[in-house]
């Protein structure tokens, strides 16, 4: 359904645009219909760059990013509306996307002044009652209030249910759960579960590992802009290769396992890898440091340098990309 290949997105910055900033570089990867793909890295890592540019709220400097084959960077006008009847995204600040003097029922009414402006309003009443039924709130309670008489977790449940009135079939969740507290945030993931259940592709962008393994299918790990570890969620969880995925896993907290355990853990893995790089390893010291290398069934590794321009400690020397 979605479909990355390459992709790089360089920014202009400083005065005059001087100065560039290669926020992504080389990201590949595909989300299909019913399947959670989880983005995950640290501040900066370019995971909102890539869920702005499948939404064409970015435009990607090279690469193909492609929906259902069609290269979503060369949509124009209609070709575009259409695309966002079937992409659509939710973002980390819910109340950014409403009109603090407008109650919230009006970003429905935007919707259907764009999309259907032939429904009777009675049965565009109607369907908006379904969609907010199906995101788990009750009409009556929801509608017809100002953003600020609602909760965070409301008013994120409510741009989901106006996203379903379209013909959904990829939702970008950017962060939506961090500003959540954590009943709410429950509610959240459940209602992604549910539209997976419904066939929806899903990338959730997020830098919690954990909301990331409990959410997702596949998991895509990125550092500085690059993907150093993909795959199967269980597969890259239950044996993280590349050594800054094992260094986020193991800054995470769990509850059946001593700290110093897993600490010991790490220094066993670190010490068998030595100066190793995984990837370079399966496909030569010649090959582009942006490429991936299966290590597993549905486990794919990147370079083990550790930044961008840094060396790998396979080849020994400073490699392109
Ligand atoms: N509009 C922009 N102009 C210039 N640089 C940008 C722009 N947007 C993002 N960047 C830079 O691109 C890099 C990636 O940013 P991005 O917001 O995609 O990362 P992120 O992983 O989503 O981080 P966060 O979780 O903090 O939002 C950062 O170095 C950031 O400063």
């Amino acid at each position: 359904m979605l479909e990355l290949v390459d992709v790089h997105k360089v920014y202009r910055v400083g005065t005059f645009g001087g100065g560039t900033v290669h926020a992504v570089r080389g990201v590949s990867f595909d989300v299909r219909p019913g399947e959670v793909v989880s983005l995950i890295g640290e501040s900066g890592s370019g995971k909102s760059t890539i869920g702005r540019m499948v939404l064409r709220l970015a435009n990607a400097t090279s690469g193909s990013i492609r929906f259902d084959g069609t290269d979503v960077v060369s949509l124009r006008h209609r070709g575009l509306r259409d695309y966002y009847r079937h992409a659509q995204g939710v973002f980390q600040d819910p109340f950014s996307s409403y009109n603090p003097i407008f109650k919230v029922d009006r970003t429905f009414d935007t919707l259907r002044r764009s999309y259907f402006p032939q429904v009777a309003g009675r049965e565009w009443d109607e369907r908006v009652h379904d969609a907010v039924h199906s995101v788990g709130l009750e009409p009556a309670e929801v509608l017809g209030k100002f953003p600020h008489q609602l909760s965070g977790g409301q008013l994120q449940r409510l741009l989901i249910a106006r996203a379903l009135l379209l013909d959904l079939r990829l939702l970008v969740a950017d962060e939506i759960i961090s500003m959540l507290d954590a009943s709410t945030r429950i509610d959240v993931l459940n209602l992604l579960g549910d539209l997976k259940d419904r066939g929806l592709g899903i990338l959730f962008v997020t830098h919690d590992l954990s909301l990331g393994s409990y959410v997702s299918d596949k998991v895509v790990i990125l550092h500085q802009g690059r993907v150093v570890e993909r795959g199967a969620t269980a597969a890259v969880f239950a044996d993280p290769r590349h050594p800054y995925t094992r260094t986020l896993l193991a800054s995470v907290p769990q509850l059946d396992r001593r700290w110093e355990d897993m600490e010991a853990d790490e220094e066993r893995r670190a010490a068998a890898l030595g100066d190793r790089c995984l990837y370079h390893e399966q496909v030569g010291a010649d090959a582009p440091d942006l490429g991936l290398a299966e290590v597993a069934p549905d486990h794919l590794v990147g370079c083990f340098r550790d930044a961008a321009d840094a060396t790998c400690p396979g080849v020994g020397a400073t490699v392109a990309g």
